[in-house]
């Protein structure tokens, strides 16, 4: 692995109550690097008497954790903000190693990263209650907003940083700790969080990692009455499973889970603009992300024109290749069976009378790499229209008429984000209020941010990461009725 600047950053343990710990069993996962197949490291593989000891450190942590002041809490966060971005460059080349995104892209991934836990430290100090004017004129009514309690969560590869402070921050922040179990592919992102907040002097027990068995650290933490909240970023199916077991202990809940995007452009949209926006919503991380365009439904009479600028923009803007090479864009694939899954959406569109105009198959370089690509008049008939790609490929579906646009857009079982391009104002609104998605981008390609509420409707899950409302996830609400008697 590329030499980081400062070697402790890689840290092949796990963390629980603030020390750094192996598996109880001695079992390690192996970690390798997507772009060469080279191995990044070992990392214990935790099971579920670990976890109960995490919980455990959790619960112990808790009550001195909420005891101090927002503002207490928001400093530390801040602390671990600055040492991120103090280290920036190795948790970016950490996590391009272990994910394969190009370090560029993972650079801002840290910053977005870090982003989060600024944007929590000061909706800290604005957790407010109310008082509510009482029916009864000696009784007081007064709303107060308290922690949830010891908070589990589970976290995808493909945002390894993101994705845990788009969490932790918000938690830390209301007065709750945590137990973060990691994607498995992706350890060494949230090990080196871990060590950061240590240096920012979070204290032992608040922030645990617990890398390891899915099931049975899942199992661990749906099981345990202490853990009051389940927050789990990654596919509906697992999504769907965790909700059912945290029911069992009526566990509050959110999921951000699976997407199926459409990216309308219609015949007033600037296409220019629509292209620009289509690159950006379409390869960022090689189109893994979960807010990518699954489906770009361009009207009938401007389809040729999008097609032939976005082919001129992908051949001459995208670059395939390791991503800790100078000038590539496009990185591997997180594994083989995500290259697969790209072919067979490519060949079940072809086969299905799509026109391939780009591309269609695994890049020169093999491996993990996917050649971008780029198919026109794709159909409802095609796998590509109801299943996550999850990768490379531009589907191309052509409309006739709004009314058929928004049809199409919400003929899917997920609701994450949507974006369309147009320049008519009463069709922007009439398009956004019909979309049913948790998110709508208008004429952007780009739309996440810690100030905004990020999540789904439908299958693509429950609640809200960033925004105020993301802070709300880690709140209960209090009822205080005071009666001052005669
Ligand atoms: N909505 C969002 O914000 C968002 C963000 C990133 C990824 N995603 C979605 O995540 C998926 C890709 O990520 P992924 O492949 O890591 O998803 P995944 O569901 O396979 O894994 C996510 C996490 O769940 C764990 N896990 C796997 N099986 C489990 C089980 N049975 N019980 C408990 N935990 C289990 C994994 O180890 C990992 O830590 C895509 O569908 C993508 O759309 C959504
Ligand atoms: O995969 C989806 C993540 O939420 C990434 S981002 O928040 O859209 O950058």
């Amino acid at each position: 692995m590329e030499a980081l600047r400062e070697t402790q950053l890689y840290c092949p343990f796990a963390y629980i109550d603030g020390s750094w710990v192996a598996a109880d069993s001695g079992e390690q996962i192996n970690v390798t690097n997507p772009a060469t197949g080279e191995p990044v490291g070992d990392i214990p593989r935790l099971g579920r008497a670990e976890t109960e000891r995490a919980i455990e450190a959790a619960d112990a942590a808790l009550p001195a954790w909420r005891a101090l002041t927002a503002q207490e809490r928001a400093d530390l966060l801040l602390k671990w903000h600055d040492l991120m971005l103090e280290h920036k460059q190795d948790l970016a080349l950490l996590m391009t190693h272990e994910q394969g995104k190009p370090v560029k892209e993972a650079e801002g991934e840290i910053v977005y990263a870090a982003s989060f836990l600024r944007w929590f430290a000061e909706e800290a100090r604005r957790v407010y209650g109310e008082t509510i004017p009482a029916a009864n004129a000696n009784q007081r009514i007064v709303v107060t907003k308290q922690p949830v309690g010891v908070v589990g969560a589970i976290t995808p590869w493909n945002f390894p940083a993101a994705m845990i402070t788009r969490k932790a921050g918000a938690a830390l922040a209301a007065g709750c700790t945590i137990v973060v179990k990691p994607a498995s592919q992706t350890p060494f992102s949230a090990t080196a969080l871990a060590l950061l907040a240590e240096r920012a002097g979070i204290p032992r027990g608040v922030f645990n990692v617990v890398p390891g068995s899915a099931s049975d650290i899942a199992k661990a933490l749906t099981e345990s009455p202490k853990v009051r909240k389940i927050t789990f970023t990654g596919s509906t199916e697992v999504g769907r499973k965790l909700m059912a077991q945290a029911a069992e202990h009526i566990q509050k809940i959110s999921l951000e889970l699976g997407g199926n995007a459409p990216f309308i452009v219609f015949e007033d949209a600037d296409l220019d603009a629509a292209v620009e926006g289509a690159m950006a919503a379409k390869f960022r991380n090689a189109g893994q992300t979960c807010v990518c365009t699954n489906r770009f439904l361009v009207q009938s009479s401007v389809i040729n024109a999008f097609c032939e600028k976005l082919a001129v923009a992908m051949n001459s803007e995208l670059k395939v290749g390791d991503g800790t090479k100078p000038g590539v864009n496009i990185g591997p694939l997180i594994d083989e069976s995500a290259v697969k899954k790209v072919s067979e959406h490519v060949q079940d569109a072809v086969d299905h009378g799509a026109e391939l105009l780009l591309g269609g198959h695994p890049h020169p370089l093999g491996g993990n790499y996917f050649t971008p690509t780029l198919i026109s008049f794709a159909t409802d008939a095609m796998k590509v229209a109801h299943e996550e790609t999850f990768g490379p490929l531009a589907a191309v579906f052509p409309f006739d008429d709004e009314e058929t646009a928004i049809e199409m857009a919400n003929d899917t079982q997920y609701g994450l984000a949507s974006y369309f391009y147009s320049r008519d104002l009463a069709r922007v609104w009439r398009v956004a209020e019909a979309l049913e998605y948790g998110m709508v981008g208008i004429n952007t390609g780009l739309i996440s941010n810690a100030a905004a509420p990020f999540g789904g409707v439908k299958a693509s899950g429950l609640g809200r990461e960033g925004g105020h409302q993301g802070l709300e996830e880690y709140l209960e609400t209090k009822y205080l009725c005071i009666d001052l008697g005669k």
